[in-house]
């Protein structure tokens, strides 16, 4: 049976040290736990946040029965009485260990079970965390939630080149971390009001078509690590959306919004083109005309026009839009994290050369945008103050 919840190797060994009942154990040390240990174990289990999975689960059981019954003696259940079957076979491999040693091994158990879950939320915290060293971006895991807070609410959450640098980095860690969803939200009262302009103002000395380029580069890597992200993720546009944080949602598995959302990609506004992949998925999504209104001429949706078009999946009132949408996002995850990441996979799946072939020629036509008269116009018009959107 395929395991839904693995710890890995260096957990383990830190798991190992803060918990001196396994070293023993492991050292081949004698201890027994008492009765009162055994019977406390049992009150901690039903503490447990997170689901440790259904090997270690029948070895939870196995133990249980050899430490209060002895050795499996019933009959082995049908072929197809699969939980059972399962059941049994984890009791009978535990042979003839004594009950005091089952008694101890479930102590054990449990006592690793629920010290994993206390030492990596204060982890979290420490200083040598990566989570704790971004300085556009605050990242937290909490109920098996990953979060990435666009964390610049004086600039309306802008993505500055370092803000590119690290959602990439944030993604790439949440994609490897215990968590089963990512959600991403802005701070303050945007979601993002998408690129940050002045990333087109610092030309170096190798000029601006060397700027073009490396600004093509960034956003084909950028818009990469969301086409290959691999478990849900989820945006909670709590604000205005511009620009590609508005293009970007196609990429998104499920999209919730405050009514006081609006979306808006100002592309032929700001003589650019499409990215993140709107090109396809818009049309795709909400048909090639609707799609046109938005990324050619600029048409700013509300909350609600957005999600009859599909773009958002749901809209809540702004007063509990917080309260509604975390209570929905707790209880999702709180599913089979395996199965999740395996369904987006599928679901996805198919797609994903369409969509990188679209992210490279998206980025291949903006890195000519940015060179011409248009685009450099609209950007020094933002700047002098001259025109807002
Ligand atoms: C590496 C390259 C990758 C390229 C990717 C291609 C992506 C394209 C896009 O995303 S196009 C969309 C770009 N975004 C915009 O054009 C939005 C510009 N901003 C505005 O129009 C307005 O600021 C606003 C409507 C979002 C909000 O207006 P308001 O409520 O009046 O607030 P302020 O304008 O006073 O904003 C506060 C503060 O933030 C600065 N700021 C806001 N957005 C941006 C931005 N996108 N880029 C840079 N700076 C921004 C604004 O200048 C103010 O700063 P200040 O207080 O004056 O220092």
């Amino acid at each position: 049976m395929a395991s839904l919840f693995k710890l890995g190797r260096s957990r383990t060994i830190r798991l190992i040290q803060s918990f001196p009942a396994v070293k023993l154990h492991l050292t081949g040390a004698v201890m027994r736990a008492t009765e009162v240990e055994f019977d406390k174990a049992k009150e901690h289990l039903k503490t447990l946040k997170n689901d440790p999975g259904n090997d270690t689960k029948l070895r939870i059981y196995a133990l249980f029965k050899q430490a209060t019954q002895g050795s499996c003696s019933s009959p082995k259940p049908g072929m197809l009485d699969f939980v059972n079957k399962a059941k049994w076979e984890a009791w009978n491999s535990l042979g003839n260990i004594s009950k005091e040693d089952a008694r101890q091994k479930y102590v054990d158990l449990v006592g690793t079970l629920i010290s994993s879950e206390a030492p990596i939320q204060k982890e979290a915290t420490t200083a040598g965390d990566p989570k704790s060293s971004y300085q556009t971006l605050q990242v937290t895991t909490e109920n098996n939630i990953t979060t990435i807070l666009l964390n610049r609410p004086e600039k309306k959450n802008a993505i500055s080149r370092k803000m590119y640098e690290e959602i990439m980095q944030a993604l790439e860690q949440a994609g490897k971390d215990d968590s089963v969803l990512t959600v991403m939200t802005g701070s303050g009262d945007y979601y993002c009001s998408g690129n940050d302009l002045s990333n087109f103002t610092q030309v170096g000395a190798e000029g601006v078509e060397k700027l073009a380029r490396d600004s093509g580069e960034l956003l084909t890597r950028y818009v990469s690590h969301f086409i290959d992200f691999p478990k849900p993720l989820i945006a909670v546009v709590n604000g205005p959306a511009v620009g590609i944080a508005v293009t970007g949602l196609g990429l998104f598995d499920v999209v919730y919004a405050t009514d006081r959302a609006t979306f808006h990609a100002p592309f032929s506004q700001l003589g650019q083109s499409p990215e993140g992949c709107s090109s396809y998925t818009f049309p795709k999504m909400m048909g090639t005309a609707k799609a046109n209104e938005i990324l050619l001429f600029n048409k700013k949706l509300t909350a609600a026009q957005a999600c009859d078009l599909g773009l958002v999946t749901e809209v809540f009132p702004d007063n509990t839009f917080q309260q509604e949408v975390w209570k929905k996002l707790r209880a999702y995850a709180k599913l089979p994290k395996d199965s999740l990441r395996y369904s987006k996979q599928l679901i996805r799946g198919m797609e994903k050369e369409k969509l990188h072939a679209v992210n490279a020629q998206e980025c291949v036509r903006l890195q000519e945008r940015w060179l011409s008269e248009e685009c450099m116009n609209a950007i020094m018009s933002f700047f002098q103050n001259k025109s807002k959107l």
